[in-house]
């Protein structure tokens, strides 16, 4: 079992050690524009591997990602170096399309020469739209966004927080983009299967207050985590793992994240069926009329952005 990452930045970093801690593969090859840094990297995990289940790291050039089962790619500018930190900028992260895209056209057909039956797997942002770059580049469908997985992890934190109680007995979701426009699926979140508007109405408080609080925690989670360490990396690292073991493993996996839907016409989150080729197939899950109309207008908006280049 095989897998690449392209860009050896902190993300590419963090998607490694978790990779390696983890086991979630046999043998990591590590590309990035500066060879050198790739380098480094590959060797700084090679010397804390053999604690880890049996992992090869090394670096690599295009070629080297040859019978890879999934190509991660992290290469690209980050929120803080695209200027995509500011909290009341309506365009968030898409602000990166344009470079990050470009960077994408170059990178892309090379990972697909080298490595034609891999599942790509989109990290950089806004990976919504860079996924749609990705599959017009790639030739085939095989590519998945991070998406929303991330920010659904970051919405059962909170909810867990809130309520005291561990974030795996929280069922909830954020679907649609993973970025400004993403929709939080109050209305099907549960503890315990108790409809968390009553768990909050019980406390005596107001589902409006609550849900501020909480949403503007999650939509902005990386630019909170951007002031005080420069760069969110670990958490999408873990995530960016743990999809890659459900790809390789064909683990059928149910999570919210990122891939092509044709009624929408872009890419953007659902709960999918996760396995070997990526995503299997989508659900759609019940919602509000407010929550549907908020998910029909993020699709709106990424086809806004992805049809101006
Ligand atoms: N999907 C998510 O949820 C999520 C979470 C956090 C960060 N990100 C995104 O991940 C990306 C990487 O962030 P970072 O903090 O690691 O940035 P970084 O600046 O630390 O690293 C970027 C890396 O990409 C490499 N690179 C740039 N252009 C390249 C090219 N053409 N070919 C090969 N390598 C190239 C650079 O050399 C560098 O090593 C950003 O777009 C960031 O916004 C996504």
């Amino acid at each position: 079992m095989k897998i690449g990452i392209v860009g050896a930045g902190r993300v590419g970093c963090a998607c490694a050690l978790t990779a390696v801690v983890r086991g979630s593969a046999r043998t990591i090859v590590i590309v990035d524009r500066t060879r050198k840094r790739a380098q480094a990297v590959a060797t700084d995990l090679c010397y804390g591997a053999p604690l880890c289940p049996k992992t090869t790291v090394v670096d690599g050039d295009y070629e080297d990602l040859t019978n890879s089962e999934l190509v991660m790619i992290t290469a690209g500018i980050n929120e803080k170096a695209g200027g995509a930190i500011d909290r009341s900028d309506p365009k968030g992260r898409l602000r990166l399309f344009d470079t990050n895209a470009e960077i994408y056209r170059d990178i892309v057909p090379r990972i697909v020469r080298a490595a034609p039956r891999a599942v790509i797997l989109v990290v950089t942002d806004p990976p919504d739209p860079l996924a749609d770059t990705a599959r017009t580049s790639a030739g085939h469908d095989r590519v998945l966004s991070t998406g929303t997985f991330l920010d659904s992890l970051r919405f059962r934190v909170h909810l867990a927080e809130h309520f005291d109680v561990d974030a795996n007995q929280v069922e909830a979701q954020v679907i649609g983009e993973h970025g400004v426009s993403q929709v939080f699926l109050w209305s099907a979140a549960r503890i315990a299967g108790v409809p968390i508007g009553k768990l909050i109405e019980a406390r005596g408080e107001s589902l409006d207050g609550v849900r501020k609080k909480i949403e503007d925690s999650v939509r902005y989670a990386n630019i909170t985590i951007i002031e005080g360490n420069d760069a969110s990396q670990f958490g999408i690292g873990i995530v960016a793992a743990r999809i890659t073991e459900m790809v390789l493993r064909d683990e059928r996996a149910v999570v919210p994240i990122g891939s092509f839907n044709k009624n929408f016409g872009v890419t953007l989150s659902l709960p999918s069926v996760v396995g070997h080729g990526g995503v299997i197939r989508s659900f759609e899950p019940e919602m509000s009329g407010e929550e549907r109309q908020a998910l029909e207008a993020g699709a709106a908006n990424l086809r806004k952005s992805e049809n101006r280049t």
